[in-house]
């Protein structure tokens, strides 16, 4: 079992009458990649911009390597680097001075600049004012930041929120081999599939709350009807001789059967079926993240109707 490198206890954010976020308690692991979920408004940016210490937390205890974090502490900054959701950048500055401003705030050595143009793919316009950067390139720039100082924890708000399918499998890439390399990294996303590649686990939050946190791989162990089994057959397959052998509920469509079963389950189901010899297909279609997430809010949507 590793080190926590972050440990939140507790921890609230009021605006107003608000609570925006209710009492949340979770640590993350060294070396893990965690990720934050929920539907808009959820509260995942402000636990994330407390996490940071770019906002003040109402109550509750966030640390980062056993150094607080609150806003203005130097110490903590330290620990970590940060991409957040809306990147603020001189527009009137080239991508080449940017990064070189961003560099020399953190005494960070120039040839750290080149190399971060280069996995963004910015080299070609380091001249180029940011001002006059497309969406995707912003994000591109800021993801060049969050990457200037090597820092072992990563904090990304939507990562790959604006870009285009090449440059969002292209952070994906390196957001796994910097993971692989031993950074931490913390992310917030709305992409399920994204999450699902690249967490190894996930904190699902509804209206402030954490509705639910684990390994992807054990969520899905805890959801319903995990695994489906769709199965086809040359010429007429008799419905009996099938419920029979196979102790799994089963769904007859048009023209196959679907097994449901759970993950467990899941081997000794298609064991079950080599007896049949007329199988003309298996299909098998394990529950994704998108099912989970969506299982989890219906029931809690349900629950405060
Ligand atoms: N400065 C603020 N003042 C008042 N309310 C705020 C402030 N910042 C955020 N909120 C409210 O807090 C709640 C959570 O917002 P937050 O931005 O954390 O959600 P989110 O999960 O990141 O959403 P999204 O996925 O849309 O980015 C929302 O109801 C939002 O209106």
């Amino acid at each position: 079992m590793t080190d926590p490198i972050v440990c939140i206890t507790n921890v609230k954010k009021i605006y107003g009458k608000k609570e925006v976020v209710k009492n949340i308690s979770l640590s993350i692991n060294q070396g893990e990649i965690f990720a934050l979920l929920g539907h808009n408004g959820a509260g995942k940016s402000t636990l994330i911009k407390m996490l940071t210490g770019l906002i003040q937390k109402s109550s509750g205890q966030i640390s980062i390597n056993g150094i607080d974090v609150a806003p203005f502490q130097k110490n903590a900054k330290q620990q970590f680097s940060y991409l957040p959701e809306i990147m603020a950048l001189y527009p009137h500055l080239t991508a080449k001075e940017t990064l070189h401003f961003f560099a020399e705030l953190q005494n960070i050595p120039e040839k750290n600049e080149d190399e971060v143009l280069e996995i963004v793919g910015l080299s070609d316009y380091k001249n180029q004012k940011v001002g006059d950067f497309s969406k995707g390139m912003t994000q591109r720039i800021g993801f060049a930041i969050a990457l200037l100082p090597k820092s072992p924890l990563l904090i990304l708000d939507e990562p790959t929120s604006g870009l285009d399918p090449f440059w969002a499998i292209q952070f994906k890439k390196v957001i796994k081999h910097l993971n692989e390399e031993g950074t931490t990294i913390v992310f917030a996303s709305h992409i399920l599939s994204e999450v699902e590649d690249l967490a190894d686990r996930v904190g699902i939050m509804s209206d402030g709350e954490l509705v639910a946190l684990g390994n992807i791989q054990d969520l899905k162990r805890n959801a319903k009807d995990e695994v489906k089994i769709k199965v086809s057959f040359k010429g007429i397959q008799d419905v009996a001789e099938l419920t029979n052998k196979l102790s799994y509920p089963i769904e007859v469509q048009k023209d196959s059967y679907i097994l449901s079963c759970t993950y467990d389950e899941k081997l000794e189901a298609l064991k079950a079926l080599q007896s049949f010899e007329n199988i003309k297909d298996i299909e098998i279609k394990e529950v994704t993240l998108e099912d989970i997430y969506h299982e989890i809010l219906t029931k809690r949507y349900a629950m405060n109707a």
